[in-house]
Formats: C-alpha cells, sequence, structure tokens
C-alpha cells in the first residue's frame, strides 16, 4: 500500500484523495532577529496520516522542533508564519486566534516534551494537575480523580492512587515523563506531538517509554509525530519518517524505505553516522562534513550541496523538488532521483 504520507505531494502534484489527520501544505515559518531573518522552515509539505507515527529526524537546527510547535501553536513570539497552511479538519491553524488555539489545544492536539518539568507545575501535586486538565468535563471530581488513576495505570505508573498527592519533584525522571503522556492522553487528542521526549533519559528507560508510547498509540489510535535525533528509536517506534534538512523536508515514506532504500545523500549521511550502525567500536565515530547553511540566507539550489559527495553543476542552479523514490513509497529532494536526469 502506498504511505498515507505521500498522497499529497505526488509527483504529478494531482493530491490524490489521502487518509491524513493534518496536511501541512507549503508551510514556510521565519524568525525575526536583530541579526538578519531566520527562514527556518521553508515551503514544507507533509501529512501527518491519521492514527499512525510520523518520525522527524534531522540534525540540530534543520527545524524539527520549529515545524513540531507550529502544529501546536507555540511559536516563539519573534516567529511568522510566512506562507502556506496547516489542514486540520475545515480549520487552518495557521490563522487560529488565541481562544481557538486554547480550544485545540491539550484537546485534539496535545504534547510531550523532553523535559517533563516543562509541562509540569512544579508546586501543584500530580492529582490537582490531571484534575484541571479535565475542567471542560462535565463530571464529578471523584470521576474526575478516577480517570486520573486509570490513565496512570494506562502509563503503568505503580500504585497509582497514592501518586495523585505527590508533587513532581518526588518522582524519577522516567516517572514523570510517564506522568506527561498519562495527561497527555487524558483528553483523548487526535494528535499527539512528542519532542524529543527520550532524550533526557538513560537507555533501558527511553526503550520502555518508546514502547510504552507505541502501546499507547495502538491502544487509543491517535496519530503521533515523533522528533528524534535517535534514529534507532525512530526505526522501532514510527510508521513514516521525514528527514529535514536546512529547514526543507528533503524525504520522506515509509520508516522501511527511509531505514533500508535511503534514496537522499543527506539520509545516507545521517545513516552512516548513526552510533547504533557502526558495528566497529574501536572507530572514532564519524560525522557529516560541513555545516548547516545559514538559514538566514539559504543558498538557491541544493541546501545540501556544499556537503554532498555527488553534487554537480545543477544542484547549485536549480532547487530540486520531491521526487519519486526507487522504494515506490518515498520522496526525495535530490536531483539524483531524477528519473529523466538518469535516463538522459
Ligand atoms: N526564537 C528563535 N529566534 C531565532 N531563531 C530561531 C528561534 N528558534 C529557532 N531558531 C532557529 O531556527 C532554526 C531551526 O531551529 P529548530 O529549533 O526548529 O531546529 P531543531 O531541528 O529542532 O534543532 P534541535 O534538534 O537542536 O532542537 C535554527 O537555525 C534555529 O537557530
Amino acid at each position: 500500500m502506498v504511505s498515507t504520507a505521500l498522497n499529497a505531494a505526488t509527483a504529478d502534484g494531482s493530491g490524490a484523495a489521502s487518509d491524513a489527520l493534518v496536511s501541512i501544505e507549503g508551510l514556510s515559518v521565519d524568525f525575526d532577529t536583530g541579526r538578519g531573518t531566520v527562514h527556518a522552515l521553508r515551503d514544507i509539505d507533509l501529512e501527518v496520516p491519521r492514527g499512525k507515527v510520523l518520525g522527524l529526524v534531522g540534525e540540530s537546527g534543520c527545524g524539527k522542533s520549529t515545524l513540531a510547535y507550529s502544529l501546536i501553536g507555540l511559536l516563539a513570539e519573534n516567529a511568522r508564519v510566512a506562507g502556506g497552511a496547516i489542514r486540520m479538519g475545515d480549520q487552518d491553524l495557521t490563522r487560529l486566534g488565541p481562544a481557538a488555539w486554547r480550544d485545540l489545544r491539550g484537546r485534539r492536539i496535545a504534547m510531550i516534551f523532553q523535559d517533563p518539568m516543562t509541562a509540569l507545575n512544579p508546586v501543584t501535586t500530580i492529582g490537582q494537575q490531571m484534575l484541571d486538565i479535565q475542567y471542560r468535563d462535565d463530571t464529578s471530581r471523584a470521576a474526575k480523580r478516577a480517570r486520573a488513576i486509570e490513565f496512570l495505570e494506562q502509563v503503568q505508573i505503580p500504585d497509582a492512587p497514592s501518586k495523585l498527592d505527590v508533587y513532581p519533584h518526588q518522582l524519577s525522571g522516567g516517572m514523570r515523563q510517564r506522568v506527561c503522556i498519562a495527561m497527555a492522553l487524558l483528553t483523548q487528542p487526535d494528535l499527539l506531538i512528542a519532542d524529543e521526549p527520550t532524550t533526557a533519559l538513560d537507555a533501558t528507560l527511553e526503550m520502555q517509554i518508546v514502547s510504552l508510547l507505541r502501546e499507547l498509540q495502538r491502544k487509543f489510535g491517535c496519530s503521533v509525530l515523533f522528533v528524534s535525533h535517535h534514529l534507532g528509536t525512530v526505526a522501532e517506534l514510527c510508521d513514516e519518517v521525514a528527514v529535514m534538512y536546512a529547514g526543507e523536508v528533503v524525504e520522506y515514506g515509509s520508516a522501511r524505505a527511509i531505514f533500508h532504500t535511503p534514496g537522499h545523500p543527506y539520509t545516507q549521511a545521517l545513516l552512516d553516522c548513526d552510533p547504533a550502525r557502526i558495528k566497529d567500536a574501536t572507530r572514532d565515530l564519524p560525522t557529516i562534513p560541513g555545516t548547516l547553511p545559514d538559514l538566514r540566507q539559504p543558498p538557491p539550489g541544493c541546501a545540501y550541496r556544499a556537503r554532498c559527495p555527488h553534487g554537480w553543476e545543477r544542484c547549485e542552479r536549480e532547487h530540486p523538488p520531491l521526487y519519486a523514490g526507487d522504494a515506490g513509497d518515498n520522496r526525495i529532494r535530490c536531483h539524483l532521483a531524477d528519473a529523466e536526469e538518469g535516463a538522459a
């Protein structure tokens, strides 16, 4: 079956009907700074498939968090949507005002953060915070309390009723992140955004949280946007993957295509640098030579050109569109994938 995330960007631009929960269409986001405008997202086309996990990977500074925060209306004050739309149902999220966002956020779209303390109020008990989230529900306090306990049990917190009375600092980091997941799922959102949710945890806890997320995503049927540096975690958890570079999506497709037949030289380089894939433990960890371009002045042509081992003159001159990849269910922003170029 063709991946749902691909339907909006069919090579011929026909935009076949798809089962996307969210369609990001030509989204561009700028940050205004005293030293110029940072073009953090440039013409992003992507779909978050309904009931699946979409992974977002790429080097630090490529725009992953900006994309994630765009989807929940939490961009920094100096951010500006410079173009495009984020469609969810009949709404364009880029046009929502504060009241509409308050209605949507936490109810239909929820987020878990890298540092659970970002989301938890340090001076309020876990129980009170979980009651507060249910303020819209027309149920008794006892029913809300029971639901809070039920969700703490869903995230496998032992002796859940007793945890309602504790403060966040009384829990371990792993337990705090479980509480955040319980709080995020409490309103049964359609979309859960997870921005590096396991980075602060050790490897064992990371795997526990990832398998918990997978189990809960299947149970609740929500869509998940999972932002991570850890390719192994993304491979474990995600159905589809978007690879970002310098504010653009440079490749996307099924996790199978991205990890087994990567088409973009940048995706290949990312995989080559993944510590989990390097068999020879005595070797120094390889890195991708060069640095991200200055996003105040993104280069014309291919943004990866200066670091790419394959680049040629066309890459400097012509910005590559998303071409269909060999895997059949991936799209690649690289002239190497241009079938006509190959045929020439
Ligand atoms: N508030 C801001 N003002 C100015 N520039 C910003 C702001 N927030 C992010 N940026 C810039 O936008 C670009 C994208 O940043 P973003 O945080 O989205 O990347 P990222 O891929 O999530 O990185 P990381 O993995 O380190 O979180 C970077 O060049 C970053 O410096």
